[in-house]
């Protein structure tokens, strides 16, 4: 078997949403094809993949140099030892050839879209959910095919108060969800302690708020929310400061004693072990984010889990970022704590397949081949679009 051919299309998921650093009035992203030439029920197995929002179409960089090496491999160098199926781990040393070590940027959002699709036609392939595949392979054997899930929203909109927070986080919850996530850090402290109180004034018993100020805090500033927020009982406290500031999330993790969560813009095994290492965070009570659509795709998210091990970190402590169904599919298969949800943006990248509803904060996920993209009508549309 081979790959004949990979295919991208940089897309928008723009909308009017701001958070604390950035607008997403120019947001895209890359949706990618791997076409291979095996067939499965009379047509040829493809596997898709697309990157998180928050980091743009990666387009230029896997046409200039990801997508032709993948392509101009010997097709055997590429499959695993019984030659009737893709190995993605060389398929990812492929790409990475000729790459420096450091300096991640942003090619590993171009890597790690390639890899989603290369695990979705693996696992097609394999005939299997990549949930059933990852447990079988690198957890205990049975995927958990119930994942908490969070709604993330509580973005600033221009016009938007007080009203139309609480409406939407109330949505949220009238879904299903048991925790909601909004921003912070795009407005003064005082307004953001009293959007935090009208969103905590609608919550019923076991329901929970987490805020995220997307890395725009100085430790001055993050030090200062964190006093604030210590009087409300959050899920979590998110990205406090500049994600590479360890010593910031460190210091911060001395004074703030509730749950922190941060790594979403991380984009390497080693970056997440520099937050590890110097980060002081608690592995009893702190949450990791690193999502592996942006960071190099699962090859490394699995050098990752690994090295949390080695520092006596549980995968029960990742909630990945990006609320993508690639993340539902590890959450079940690898026993991470759960995995985001965006319930009304980034439409129709992320969700649930269709039917899936939200039960107490859990999905259910129906056993779909690869990552089940299939089972998402308005999103298999977009993709099938891609690659006919
Ligand atoms: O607003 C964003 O960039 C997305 C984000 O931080 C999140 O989902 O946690
Ligand atoms: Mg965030």
């Amino acid at each position: 078997m081979k790959i004949v051919n990979i295919l991208e299309s940089t897309r928008p998921i723009k909308s009017d949403i701001r958070n604390a650093y950035i607008d997403f009035s120019k947001m895209t992203l890359s949706l990618v094809a791997v076409v291979t030439d095996v067939i499965r029920d009379g047509k040829p197995v493809i596997g898709y993949g697309f990157n998180s929002n928050g980091r743009y179409g990666q387009g230029a960089l896997m046409r200039d140099r990801f997508i032709p090496r993948v392509l101009e491999a010997e097709p055997d160098s590429l499959l695993d030892e019984t030659g009737e199926n893709l190995d993605p781990h060389k398929v990812w040393a492929r790409m990475m050839i000729n790459e420096k070590p450091g300096g991640h940027g942003e090619r590993s959002v171009a890597v790690g879209t390639i890899d989603m699709a290369v695990w979705d036609a693996t696992a097609k392939i394999a005939g299997k959910p990549l949930s059933q595949l990852l447990a079988e392979r690198y957890g205990n054997g049975t995927p958990d095919p119930r994942v908490f899930v969070y709604a993330a929203g509580g973005y600033y909109y221009p016009g938007k108060g007080l009203d139309g927070l609480k409406k939407e986080m109330e949505s949220y919850l009238a879904r299903g969800y048991s925790v909601v996530k909004m921003k912070i850090g795009g407005a003064t402290l005082a307004e953001d302690c009293e959007r935090i109180e009208s969103v905590l004034k609608i919550l019923g018993p076991g329901q929970q708020l987490a805020v995220d100020a997307n890395g725009r805090f100085d430790l001055k500033t993050a030090i200062e929310y964190g006093k604030a927020l210590s009087q409300y009982p959050l899920f979590w406290y998110e990205e406090a400061g500049d994600p590479l500031d360890y010593e910031l999330q460190a210091k911060l993790g001395e004074v703030y004693k509730g749950p922190m969560a941060t790594g979403e813009n991380l984009f390497s095994m080693q970056d997440a072990r520099n937050l590890i290492r110097h980060g002081g965070m608690h592995k009893d009570r702190d949450w990791l984010q690193f999502d592996c659509a942006l960071s190099y795709g699962l090859v490394e998210y699995l050098r990752t889990l690994d090295m949390l091990k080695e520092y006596g970190w549980s995968p029960s402590r990742c909630i990945p970022h990006g609320g993508h169904q690639m993340s539902l599919a590890i959450a079940a298969g690898l026993g991470l704590g759960g995995n985001e949800s965006y319930p009304d943006l980034f439409q129709p990248y992320g969700g649930f397949p269709d039917g899936v509803k939200v039960d107490n904060g859990y999905v259910t996920l129906p056993p779909l081949p690869g990552i089940g993209f299939e089972g998402k009508s308005d999103l298999i549309a977009e993709m099938r679009a891609l690659a006919s």
